[in-house]
């Protein structure tokens, strides 16, 4: 059965509010990070790796347990690189006890977007800790080195259709891979911390080269410096994606609105929020500003 969301006694949108401004602040003052272009894309890889372990044949994984905290699902070796966002995180969650940590991993991931001048995303409080019984096996996050056919199976264990998945892998628009983490070296000219849909338009506009990295793993190079995994590059090999690739990389704002409904149901795969009231919508640092 799906997990009944309980949110924290007595929080309002005020409480989270004030979750969402200390991460957004600190996301603001620490802009150093990974060359400039700061915690926020971790971030955002952090809550859809909480997320990303979900399987909705038996509920389990998922976000609504926060066992991202258990070494056994942090070391998994897909997450090696988001030990910076969960350490981001560490005085973020002493300053609000009463998160949970499934609700502060996804909270996060909603305010680097927003803050990365993303589009507006719902957000609903009630992901309960759960025991390190429950913290699911390694090996449920994806392997980059596939092609569109596995990615499309890999997502059917969410329920994610053809669109959602092309919508959801926008955010590769942000950040970088990083060799030490993944085996993939990405460019650092082309990393951005900003959400837009270039991720479509360079998959269409640029003209990729199948190349061996220094890690023995073959990526694709284009010759202004940009990259793109083979996953990546599956989305414009399969016809059924590459339509949406061409809508996305035509249309921005039809990106906008397909990325952030299909980035709720990724955060909210296996919960019941049916008990509770509206989703949040946060504002921006620069909306409170003036
Ligand atoms: C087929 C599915 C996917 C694969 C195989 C994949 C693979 C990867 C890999 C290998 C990296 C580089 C990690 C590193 O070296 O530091 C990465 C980074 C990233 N991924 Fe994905 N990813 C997938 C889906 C997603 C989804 C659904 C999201 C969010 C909605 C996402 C958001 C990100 C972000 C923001 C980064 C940059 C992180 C940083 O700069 O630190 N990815 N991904
Ligand atoms: C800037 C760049 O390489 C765009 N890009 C293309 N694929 C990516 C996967 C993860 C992070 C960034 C990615």
């Amino acid at each position: 059965a799906l997990h009944l969301a309980q949110a924290e006694d007595g929080k309002g949108l005020d409480d989270f509010q004030k979750v969402y401004n200390a991460i957004a602040e600190k996301l603001r003052d620490e802009d150093e990070f990974d060359g400039y272009i700061g915690y926020g894309p971790n971030l955002v890889r952090l809550s859809w790796h909480v997320s990303g372990t979900f399987d909705k044949n038996d509920n389990s994984g998922g976000s609504f347990g926060g066992t991202y905290r258990f070494k056994k699902e942090a070391d998994d070796p897909a997450n090696k690189g988001l030990q910076n966002a969960a350490r981001f995180l560490e005085p973020i969650a002493k300053k609000f006890p009463w998160i949970s940590h499934g609700d502060l991993y996804t909270l996060a991931g909603v305010t680097a977007l927003q803050e990365m001048q993303g589009p507006k995303i719902p957000w609903r409080p009630g992901r309960v800790d759960a025991d390190e019984k429950d913290a699911p096996e390694n090996g449920r996050l994806p392997d980059a080195s596939k092609d569109g056919n596995y990615v499309r199976h890999y997502f059917g264990r969410f329920g994610f259709s053809d669109q959602e998945i092309v919508a959801l892998l926008g955010a590769h628009c942000l950040g970088k891979t990083h060799l030490e983490n993944s085996g993939y070296e990405g460019p650092w000219g082309a990393a951005t911390n900003t959400f837009t849909n270039e991720f479509f338009v360079n998959l269409l506009n640029e003209n990729w080269k199948l190349e061996k990295n220094d890690a023995g793993n073959e990526q694709y190079n284009s010759n202004k410096g940009y990259m793109m995994l083979p996953t990546d590059y599956g989305l414009i090999q399969d016809g059924k994606f590459k339509k949406y690739v061409e809508k996305y990389a035509k249309d921005q704002d039809a990106f906008f609105e397909d990325f952030k409904s299909a980035y709720v149901k990724l955060l909210e795969n296996g919960i019941d929020f049916s008990k509770l009231g509206k989703a949040y919508v946060f504002k921006t640092l620069d909306e409170q500003d003036s």
